[in-house]
């Protein structure tokens, strides 16, 4: 089975490519093939599986698998990467791209040069704020400030949809946090009916912020490109930064900005790794 592995910022994913095929979606298990093929010893290892498939109202479909076999709504980083590889399979038809995606038809602006594709910025369109929508129990719109208790110990979040849902935590220090116990006590939280991603968020001035994630479906990943979007949302909203933000990940930084049209702008490169015939049918 031919594959392409590529990464955003370190936040790595095996693709298939399912553009011209007519089973479409029907014939495989891709939960069953995420877990295989991102396992990091029996498989290639990947945080995700990114399938591109056809698509009747947008340039082609992505669909994304967490390593756990999960289907999330949307990856940020993940759609940075499929834009790359449709641009170089030649299949855009439009300007901006369109990609249609679990969290609806995204539009995408590509950086080339000497017909490589240098960056790309993603409208990620506007954040979802509302309680039941992100979904998370709890009250009102936005979700600020509500407390949550992992072991006795209580935590302030801000949660945000981009799609798929993001619990952030702002912290003085990493040092101080215990990520791999919190991070996925609070993914599995009942607060949060669809689980979630965790992001830890440190202000460093009011135009940067550093982000530690823990992913729904995938655990710690080096980058998380949703994440680092509700991340700037949640800074925004507790008065902590300007509406342009560089976001720190451990595998780079995103560039992030909560338009005054209320959609939010993802800026950031999507990156080969290799291609290969999995052989582990
Ligand atoms: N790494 C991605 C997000 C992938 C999905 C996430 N784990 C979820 O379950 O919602 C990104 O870059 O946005």
């Amino acid at each position: 089975m031919e594959f392409t592995k590529m990464q955003g910022l370190g936040n790595d994913f095996v693709f298939l490519d399912r553009i011209s095929s007519s089973a479409e979606d029907s014939a495989e298990d891709y939960p069953q093939l995420a877990r295989k093929l991102c396992h990091r010893q029996f498989g290639i290892g990947g945080d995700g599986l990114i399938v591109v498939l056809p698509s009747k109202v947008a340039d082609a479909r992505m669909r994304i698998f967490n390593s756990d076999g999960s289907e999330p709504e949307m990856c940020g980083n993940g759609i940075r990467c499929f834009a790359r590889y449709i641009y170089d399979q030649g299949l855009i038809i439009s300007d901006p791209m369109l990609v249609e995606t679990g969290a609806g038809i995204l539009k995408l602006k590509l950086f080339i040069k000497e017909g490589q594709v240098q960056g790309v910025q993603v409208d990620m369109g506007e954040p979802i704020l509302r309680a039941d929508l992100i979904p998370v129990l709890g009250e009102g719109e936005p979700v600020i400030g509500q407390s949550i208790e992992v072991s006795g110990e209580k935590y302030l979040f801000t949660a945000v949809s981009m799609g798929n849902p993001h619990c952030i935590i702002f912290v003085e220090d990493f040092s101080s946090l215990d990520f791999e116990r919190v991070g996925p006590a609070i993914e599995k939280h009942s607060l949060f009916p669809r689980k979630t991603n965790v992001e830890f968020i440190q202000i460093n001035s009011p135009r940067e912020i550093t982000m530690k994630v823990w992913e729904r479906g995938a655990g710690p990943t080096l980058a998380c490109g949703t994440g680092a979007c509700a991340s700037v949302v949640a800074s925004i909203l507790n008065n902590r930064t300007e509406r342009i933000v560089t976001v720190q990940l451990p595998g780079g930084d995103l560039f992030i900005e909560w338009g005054l049209d209320n959609h939010v702008y993802m800026t950031g490169p999507g990156n080969y790794v290799f291609k290969g015939n999995w052989l582990g049918l």
